[in-house]
């Protein structure tokens, strides 16, 4: 940050450290220098902080979180500002998010550019606001709304937060020179009503109905997350308890956060999002330039009126088809409706002289084997396990299910064997692992990243588990090669068990980090 001496007796301190002006131990300390620096010059009557470049501070340097603790030590900063003896306008363009926001509630003004938005997001990277957020937005704009913004994490424009009353002038020119026209107005007005940490949160007469709603909303809208949860109880603690000891239940809270690993994942996310527009595979292929690669047979799950175009598709390109149907009903409609639609395809190319092979299609029985015994599923009350009801969702049990697996097993020449909830974990996981790392080995995908990005925007892997090439990470290489090896030594009938050459060469390195793996495992093939 930087220290400035500007007339009418006005000193300016400008944070200084592109691209977002994050808070790094470098900017936190220079803040607290300018800060002392004005104290100590008697000829200071106001101090102005602002950002350079345009934006105010989007918080805290992410790219540190894993080597410091973010927030707890930059909340006795802001609480000093809060203190001090002159008058802190802070004065934003562009943004002020996470700390970049806690440093401007500390300040006793805030003044925005129209453009501005501010907020809270740390719940998207599974912390909380832990520099005095949760204790000092509640004190200015109430509970309810302090708990939409902190739990949502959204940032909201200059308008709104003029009207929530986080701002407390917006204007459409500069922010730093209205700043300084503002401080010189209010230089005699007493400090003390702008201090959020003498104030108390706003009292409502059905707090405890507040609270309660806010868990149930953030359980059901952000299942298995930890930071919205924690959040809304540092705010109750700041409705139940006196600022110094709210502090203190916020930082316990925030520690909580920070280990819980939630944190370590979504911190990934947050990188690995914004690398993935920067990347391209090894060969520099695209889907614009990649050529197709062969497909040898082609598998259909259902053959209603989608199911069924899409075999025929396939199937008039040459390539075979293998469909599963589980309704016997569905089954006859989708055979009769398929052959006579490529028998009326093959008479219009034999019309027009063009020679075309009956293609072969292949429908798998062993999938009906309990359907064409009646045996549904929940909708029939009976199906790999018995129903209360029809419909119902209460299951047993059943004994009828186990002669017929034991009789399955002597056709196959099966022995049984219980199957840990671990094992049907590590052999789903892992295999979907190694096919991620064979990727890699192909260069077929550009990075871990982006393996793990599609996973959580396009499969419903949570977010808060950073995706798979994070979780092998997370569990340790050696320790996935390890299993995958165990697992395959089992089952050498089953290839996608068989460890990928990529996840050896990196699991000799012991558990480096997915930015790591590509350095390390050397260039890749080509597929593309
Ligand atoms: C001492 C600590 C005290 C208190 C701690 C409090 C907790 C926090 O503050 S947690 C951080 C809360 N802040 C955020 O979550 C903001 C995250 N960033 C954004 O939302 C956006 O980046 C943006 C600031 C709105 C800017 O968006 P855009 O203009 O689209 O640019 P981007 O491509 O997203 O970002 C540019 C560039 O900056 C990097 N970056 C952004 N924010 C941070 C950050 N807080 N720390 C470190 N780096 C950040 C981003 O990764 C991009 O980097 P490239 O290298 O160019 O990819």
């Amino acid at each position: 940050a930087e220290y400035l001496r500007l007339p009418h007796s006005l000193a300016l301190i400008r944070l200084r450290n592109p691209p977002v002006n994050a808070l790094s131990l470098a900017v936190v300390n220079g803040i607290r220098e300018g800060l002392q620096k004005a104290m100590s010059d008697h000829t200071i009557k106001a101090i102005v902080v602002c950002g350079a470049n345009d934006k105010f501070c989007a918080g805290a340097d992410i790219s540190s979180f894993s080597r410091s603790s973010p927030g707890i030590s930059f909340g006795v900063v802001v609480d000093e500002i809060q203190r001090y003896e002159k008058p802190v306008v802070a004065a934003i363009r562009g943004v002020a998010l996470g700390g970049g926001l806690e440093l401007a509630l500390g300040c006793h003004y805030r003044i925005a550019h129209a453009e501005a938005r501010v907020g809270l997001p740390e719940v998207a990277l599974g912390i909380l606001p832990g520099a005095r957020g949760t204790q000092l937005l509640p004190r200015l704009i109430g509970v309810p709304m302090s708990l939409d913004l902190i739990t949502s994490g959204r940032p909201v424009g200059a308008d709104e937060a003029l009207k929530l009353g986080i701002l407390d002038v917006v204007i459409n020119s500069d922010p730093v020179e209205e700043a300084v026209k503002f401080s010189q107005e209010i230089l005699d007005k007493p400090l003390e009503p702008r201090r959020l940490l003498n104030k108390s949160v706003p009292s409502l007469p059905n707090m405890d109905s507040i609270f309660s709603e806010a868990f149930a909303k953030v359980q059901k809208q952000y299942p298995g997350f930890l930071a919205p949860e924690t959040s809304i109880q540092a705010l109750q603690a700041a409705v139940n308890l006196p600022y110094k000891l709210g502090i203190k239940e916020e930082e316990k809270l925030a520690l909580y956060l920070q280990k819980s690993g939630q944190a370590r994942a979504l911190q990934y996310v947050f990188f690995a999002e914004s690398s993935v527009h920067k990347q391209s595979p090894p060969s520099v292929a695209s889907w614009q330039t990649a050529s197709p690669q062969p497909i040898s047979s082609v598998g259909v799950l259902g053959l209603g009126t989608m199911g069924r175009g899409i075999a025929m598709c396939f199937a008039k390109a040459g390539i075979p088809v293998v469909a599963v149907e589980s309704d016997p009903k569905q089954l006859e409609i989708a055979k009769k409706a398929v052959t006579s639609m490529l028998e009326r395809e093959a008479s219009k190319m034999q019309q027009s002289g063009r020679a075309w092979t009956k293609p072969t299609l292949t429908f798998s029985s062993s999938a009906d084997m309990l359907c064409e015994s009646g045996r549904f599923g929940q909708k029939t009350g009976k199906g790999w396990y018995q129903y209360d009801k029809p419909l119902g969702r209460v299951h047993r049990p059943d004994p009828w299910l186990s002669e017929f697996l034991s009789q399955y097993r002597e056709t196959h020449h099966l022995e049984s064997r219980s199957i840990s909830q671990e094992e049907i974990l590590e052999r789903c996981l892992y295999s979907l692992i190694n096919e991620g790392f064979r990727i890699l080995g192909e260069g077929i995908a550009a990075s871990p990243e982006q393996i793990d990005i599609i996973y959580l925007s396009g499969y419903g892997w949570p977010r808060y588990r950073g995706g798979p090439m994070f979780y092998a990470a997370t569990v340790g290489l050696p320790v996935v090669l390890e299993k995958l090896q165990k697992y395959y030594t089992q089952n050498p009938d089953v290839p996608q068990l068989e460890p990928s050459d990529y996840l050896k060469k990196l699991a000799a390195h012991g558990n480096p980090p997915p930015k790591d793996w590509q350095s390390l495992a050397g260039p890749p093939g080509s597929k593309l």
